[in-house]
């Protein structure tokens, strides 16, 4: 019996690679330099996985910027208008792809993103033409493997597989589907698993994450070709099939037959399809089963009694050796390491496990399967005891919070009015223009802000002076958007290091780590709150700084919070009950800060959840159920305010179509969406729904730092009115401005409020 993993976090425990790659951007470090800072995570990531007791380590699971777009250079897979980049820099073309490129001569967007299943971790979005070719391009994939070995170890090449890798892509003109592809693309991979096989390679792990989504017959039969065709050219290769995230479901048989030597399965999100397969008559006990018995997307420490239950069962079919141990998924969308973090509640603590400590989980489950096992029993009991303590915790339980979701009424997730009738009173109360204009609630986190923050925490500020600097912060915000004539204007968020993590410091029932980093797209991190117990809000959280800022002007102010889909999702959230029943927490909650913000004068209250579509179910079967419950604990949430009180809700990075009942049905009064990138496509689905209430389809693409003239923001503005009624439409960027800097997010929201004012004179013009 021997251990793997499916691949390791790549952001450095210091967020090396971060820090890296923002100093090259900005030319104070070389290409030499970021490589080699590179090189020595690679190295540390190798060498870790080996001293504790991992067989088969993985390589090309690293990545300078997403592991996607790696798959996109191996195979040659780059969109025209980088080609004049191509000639030059193969660092540059890496970037520009990823982030755009700006420059006297070049002048390019980036590539989409989207989010990877179910996780906070984005993509790059792989763009396919009817006629597109492929050929073996880059050789990070060898480069790899050949780093490994010269340390003596010999690695598990990770490769996306072709199958998703076509799938995650998108047809960038009509005529064609991109599973077509496949006969193209099929004979590349061809090429670069012969290289590898030339350099030593034993193993290929094959990521094919579509294996838990609902697939077509031609889909599947796509799976069927691609490992047929491989086995066929490289009998000998071993192939390591993964799909995690989800069961293999109706997917399973076409798995069960392929030529593989491995199987993964994840049997953290799937735990009962161990027996389907065992039992299934197209399984074969020469094939190896990898056991995903670690939970790669959150922090809980494994159950070694309940993961050894597993062991025997499967020991019933098939021989040890047979058998990997491994976790779910790839480590990446957990946190390095525990024992970095010295201010965590020692009783929390000792329930948790980041990646290394899983490391050290997956080899003590193994040396518990040994004959000579007993060095490692006390292992195990300390196992026990730290599951048993986790849960028999005070910390955990609040029976008044238990009460309180028990008792929901169906009232509690119903407005008074309908909107006809909230909206009618809004009007009056708050009399905006036609086309408002407002932002969707953070301004600029600039260094400068961000240093404060550490200075507070490290105690080098005090309390008062921090807050000083915040408040003049929000202040010369506060200016700015009166000068340049928004009509709701918002605080900037300056205090908050995150929407969530800023909640979970706040609620009772959260923890938060110091170095608990996650990557949640190239440089960009996530530090997740741990949400460990019953949630409950014991003091306001905003309502201090939303009260000041409205105090400075008499503008409406918006109260700006996040939803409890968006804090459940973004968290390492509890496993020990189920997800509904913690977001209803969470809703009551937040619902309470809304009634406290109404209550100090607060007009206009924006509940953000980007997250509700990120949160669906793989399998379409499940969404009913989700929606159902993710939908309420929003109403929930939003309910408690009087009619005129006008409750917003923002999303980002959606695709609508599917959900669009499920996003009316939350009776937000106001939604603010993003669709500049997609030239106002995204709207499609509110339109061809009739979306009943106002809407504010972004205008301005706040992911680059190009800034939009007043003619394209006008262009998109006159694309929505033709579809909306012009009662409902707002004017508004499509996301946050946190990640921009001020000089150009001023000149970009100047021309957003002028396009809006040359809206409203065409309209006066018109009667
Ligand atoms: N949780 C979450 N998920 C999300 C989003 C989001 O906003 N939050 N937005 C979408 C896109 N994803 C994003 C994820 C991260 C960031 C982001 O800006 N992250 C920051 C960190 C934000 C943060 O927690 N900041 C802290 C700590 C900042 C920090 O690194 N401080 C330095 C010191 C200051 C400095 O020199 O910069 C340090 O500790 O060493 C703070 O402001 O207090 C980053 O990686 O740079 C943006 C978008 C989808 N998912
Ligand atoms: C990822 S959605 C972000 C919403 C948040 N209010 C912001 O403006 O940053
Ligand atoms: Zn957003």
């Amino acid at each position: 019996m021997k251990t793997t993993i499916l691949g390791y976090p790549r952001i450095g425990a210091q967020r090396e690679l971060k820090k890296a790659c923002e100093a090259y951007w900005k030319k104070t470090i070389t290409k030499k330099e970021l490589l080699k800072t590179a090189k020595t995570l690679k190295k540390q990531n190798w060498l870790i996985q080996k001293e504790l007791g991992i067989d088969l380590i993985p390589s090309n699971d690293f990545s300078l910027y997403d592991q996607v777009l790696d798959t996109c250079l191996s195979v040659g897979c780059i969109p025209q208008r980088y080609k004049s980049i191509e000639q030059t820099n193969d660092l540059e073309l890496y970037f520009a792809m990823a982030r755009g490129l700006q420059n006297d001569d070049i002048d390019v967007t980036a590539m989409e993103m989207t989010k990877w299943f179910d996780t906070n971790y984005h993509y790059i979005v792989p763009e396919f033409e009817k006629n597109q070719s492929f050929a073996y391009y880059s050789n990070k994939i060898t480069e790899e493997f050949k780093e490994a070995l010269a340390l003596g170890i010999k690695t598990k090449p990770v490769l996306i597989g072709p199958v998703t890798f076509l799938l995650l892509g998108k047809e960038k003109e009509s005529g064609f589907h991109r599973i077509d592809l496949l006969n193209r693309l099929l004979p590349v991979y061809l090429e670069i698993i012969e290289d590898l096989i030339d350099l030593g390679v034993e193993y290929i792990q094959f990521d094919e994450p579509c294996l838990a989504l609902n697939l077509s017959d031609k889909e599947r039969a796509a799976i069927t070709t691609t490992y047929n065709a491989i086995h066929n050219k490289f009998p000998k290769l071993k192939i390591f099939l993964a799909n995690y995230f989800d069961c293999y479901g109706d997917n399973l048989e076409t798995a069960l037959k392929l030529p593989i030597d491995t199987l993964h399965l994840d049997l953290v999100r799937c735990h009962l399809q161990l027996d389907d397969i065992l039992n299934s008559k197209y399984f074969n006990n020469h094939i190896k089963l990898s056991l995903g018995l670690i939970d790669g997307r959150n922090i809980w420490k494994n159950n070694f009694e309940d993961s050894l239950n597993v062991v025997q069962k499967a020991l019933k079919k098939l021989p040890p050796e047979n058998l990997w141990i491994s976790a779910s998924c790839s480590l990446l969308h957990t946190p390095y390491d525990l024992e970095l973090e010295k201010n965590l509640n020692s009783e929390i603590k000792q329930w948790l496990a980041f990646s290394k400590q899983k490391l050290e989980e997956i080899s003590t489950i193994r040396n518990l399967c040994l004959t000579e096992n007993e060095p490692y029993l006390s292992l195990y009991e300390e196992n026990k005891l730290a599951n048993l303590n986790r849960k028999t915790s005070k910390l955990i339980h609040n029976s008044k919070v238990k009460e309180r979701v028990s008792n929901l009424k169906d009232t509690d997730s119903h407005r008074t009015h309908s909107f006809d009738i909230r909206q009618a009173k809004q009007k009056e109360a708050l009399n905006f223009p036609l086309f408002p204009t407002t932002t969707i609630g953070s301004f600029p986190q600039t260094k400068t802000v961000r240093s404060w923050r550490l200075k507070h925490r490290k105690g080098e500020l005090s309390n008062e002076n921090y807050e000083i600097l915040i408040a003049k912060e929000i202040e010369d915000s506060i200016r700015f958007q009166e000068n340049i004539g928004l009509d709701v204007l918002v605080h900037g968020e300056f205090e908050r290091n995150d929407m969530v993590e800023y909640f979970g410091e706040k609620l009772d029932g959260f923890a938060f780590s110091e170095f608990g980093w996650v990557q949640s797209y190239g440089s960009r991190c996530v530090k997740p709150p741990i949400l460990f117990g019953d949630v409950s809000r014991n003091t306001p959280m905003t309502v201090y700084w939303s009260e000041y800022a409205q105090s400075l002007t008499q503008k409406p102010l918006k109260g700006m919070l996040t939803g409890p889909v968006t804090i459940l999702q973004w968290s390492f959230v509890r496993n020990d009950q189920p997800r509904e029943t913690t977001c209803n927490q969470i809703a009551l909650a937040i619902r309470d800060e809304v009634i406290e913000l109404e209550k100090h004068g607060l007009k206009i209250i924006q509940i953000d959840e980007p997250a509700i579509r990120e949160g669906l179910p793989l399998r379409k079967e499940e969404w009913p159920n989700y929606l159902n419950w993710a939908v309420k604990a929003f109403r929930i949430s939003a309910s408690g305010v009087k009619d005129e009180t006008q409750i917003h809700t923002h999303m980002c990075y959606s695709e609508f179509n599917d959900i669009i009942a499920s996003i009316a049905d939350m009776d937000a009064d106001v939604i603010t969406i993003e669709t500049s990138r997609s030239e106002m496509e995204l709207l499609d689905a509110f339109v061809n729904f009739k979306y009943p209430n106002e809407i504010g389809p972004g205008v301005y693409d706040i992911h680059s730092p190009r800034v939009p003239t007043l003619e394209e923001i006008e262009k998109l503005l006159s694309k929505a009115k033709q579809v909306l009624p012009k009662e409902h439409i707002w004017v508004n960027p499509d996301c946050g401005l946190k990640t921009r800097d001020w000089p150009e997010t001023k000149r970009a929201l100047e021309n957003i409020v002028n396009a809006a004012k040359k809206l409203r004179q065409q309209e006066i013009e018109l009667v």
